[in-house]
């Protein structure tokens, strides 16, 4: 099969649109009848010859597997035209495969695209020794920079970063306006502060396009399916697979990337470490000194490792923190129950981490955006690593994984009415936080999500510093607000949506709060009366009032 690609491959580059699709007609006809030899994975639904199942994958290709794992059960194969997926449907087969069997399952496809941009280098999409090498150390400086050594801790470079986004939005208040980028900046500089030691203002306007560049990508990069499924369909004019672009985008971020590092190789002081990249030549240099051929250790390496966090830090959570805005707004009475529990539970005090413990209901929302939001419905793709047995089938080596998080997290026999936004399903008879197994917005295993405290951390204290200081609602009056209906590229991201924040008065009776228009939210006795109201008396003994 791999012969018949290549071979079609270097035809297509000579030859003209029309040749290209007889070629690729051929040639998946004839992969199609070769590829007995996955008679050894789990059956699935049957696909067209070209195509394999592409088509009954669109157009959001989590929710349609979910469909098929009604029929085929908890483990079942599509094919991304010719390339072969193992879908797992279940927890309990996502538990098994990357928890039990977590070895067999830790690496990551080799796919077209992923070999020409990263070459094996990162961390996301690298595997192997290198692999493990690369995410030891960088949990390990996370931890550092998070509690120990470093200047300050991640959670202080948190609110001093809050202080200039809470301005921002003060700056803007009652005036509509699009958060995005805004938000975006203000938690990439986040990442930049623990990688690069250093923030950018929000009017940088280099930052900014660097921050646009990378949001294009992630909006988009699902187009490249296709690539990695024919390679061929690079050369059609157009860049209808934002092929071109890809390159080109990857290509100018690693660039920016690359200068930053250059700047801290010029300056390095050994005896002065104050960001992660320092660490890294630190230890580049502790294995040059060691004259370890072998090592991952390297300047190559390193600039993707930090083009895989400053991309994988900034996006994820700008997005998650935008659905929260949007889900705030379409629930004025959710946005105003978590007032109050802030209110009566820390009351103008800057929040910490570790108020959390007291805002059982605000971490219960937080859940119930993430759950619903699924901005990583099939996490990032899984490979095997060998040969693996599995419930009875061999997977062969190098055979891609999907995990289907989405169904996890809509599943109807664990979530009763999955698809209404309710946070109490994340609250115990005893009024307290908890989650079900099920729950696994940052994936679970191995490959779980390295940044997930840090990402934590940031979604929980700009939701409380927001919604302590501010009301959020839409311009758009009468209108629903903005659409909760997300637009799928490497994450699922909300359209874009204008809102106002109205500043709220400390002390003064919610009444006094003057909003742009009248929403229900002025009728707060009710909502005390409300029995969704979480009962807090368990922890108003440590409450701290206004
Ligand atoms: C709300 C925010 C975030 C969510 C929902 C999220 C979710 C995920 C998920 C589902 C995965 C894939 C797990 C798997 O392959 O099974 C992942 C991987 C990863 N995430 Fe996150 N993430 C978030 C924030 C962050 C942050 C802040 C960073 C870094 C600063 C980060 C860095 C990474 C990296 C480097 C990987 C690849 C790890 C590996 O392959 O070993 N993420 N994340």
């Amino acid at each position: 099969m791999a012969i018949a690609v290549y071979l079609l491959e270097r035809c297509t580059e000579k030859l003209n649109v029309h040749l290209t699709a007889l070629l690729i007609l051929v040639t998946s006809i004839l992969i199609y009848a070769l590829r007995r030899r996955d008679f050894s994975l789990p059956p699935g639904p049957t696909g067209l010859p070209i195509l394999g199942n592409i088509l009954q994958m669109i157009p959001d290709v989590h929710v349609k597997l979910s469909e098929m794992g009604k029929k085929y059960g908890d483990v079942f194969t599509v094919h991304l035209g010719p390339v072969p997926v193992v879908v797992l449907n279940s927890y309990e087969a996502i538990r098994e495969a990357f928890v039990h069997r977590g070895s067999g399952f830790s690496g990551r496809p080799q796919t077209f695209m992923v070999d020409l941009i990263k070459e094996g280098r990162g961390l996301g999409m690298a595997q192997g020794n290198h692999w493990k090498e690369q995410r030891k150390f960088t949990l390990g400086m996370f931890r550092q920079y998070g509690f120990q050594n470093w200047d300050s801790t991640m959670e202080s470079k948190i609110h001093d970063e809050l202080e200039n986004f809470i301005g921002e939005l003060q700056l803007k208040e009652n005036q509509p306006f699009d958060v995005h980028f805004l938000m975006g900046s203000a938690v990439s500089n986040i990442t930049c502060n623990v990688i690069f030691g250093r923030r950018f203002e929000y009017t940088d306007s280099e930052f900014l396009y660097y921050l646009k560049l990378i949001d294009d990508d992630f909006k988009h990069y699902a187009r490249t399916v296709f690539v990695n499924a024919f390679p061929c369909l690079r050369h059609l004019p157009g860049d209808l697979f934002w092929y071109t672009k890809t390159i080109n985008h990857f290509q100018k971020v690693k660039d920016f990337v690359g200068r930053i590092i250059t700047q801290h190789i010029e300056r390095y002081d050994e005896n002065n470490i104050t960001d992660f990249i320092d660490a890294y030549i630190k230890q580049m240099r502790q294995e040059e000194q060691k004259n370890n051929s072998d090592t991952s250790f390297t300047l190559p390496q390193l600039q993707d490792l930090i083009w895989d966090l400053f991309l994988g830090g900034s996006e994820t959570t700008t997005t998650t923190l935008r659905w929260a805005l949007a889900y705030m707004i379409r629930h004025p009475d959710v946005q105003e129950k978590v007032y109050r529990e802030i209110s009566m539970n820390i009351g103008t005090e800057q929040p910490s981490f570790e108020h959390r413990r007291h805002l059982p209901y605000t971490e219960a929302v937080l859940a119930e955006i993430q759950r619903l939001a699924n901005i990583f419905p099939l996490a990032v793709p899984h490979a095997t690593t060998d040969d693996v047995e599995f419930r009875g089938y061999v997977i062969p080596k190098g055979t891609m994984v999907f995990p289907n998080i989405y169904n996890q997290h809509m599943d109807e026999d664990v979530w009763e009415n999955a698809q209404e936004f309710n946070p109490m399903r994340f609250i115990d008879g005893d009024g307290q936080y908890y989650t079900p197994k099920q729950y696994i917005p940052f994936g679970i295993g191995k490959r779980v999500c390295p940044g997930e405290t840090m990402a934590r951390m940031q979604l929980f204290l700009f939701f409380t510093t927001m919604i302590q200081q501010f009301v959020f609602t839409s311009p758009n009056r009468g209108g629903d607000g903005p659409s909760l209906k997300g637009h799928m590229g490497i994450t699922i991201s909300p359209e874009d949506f204008d809102i106002c924040a109205t500043r709220r008065v400390p002390n003064a009776s919610q009444s006094d709060i003057k909003l742009p228009f009248d929403t229900d939210m002025t009728n707060f006795d009710a909502l005390a009366d409300d029995e969704c109201y979480l009962p807090v008396g368990k922890i108003e003994s440590e409450a701290r009032h206004d």
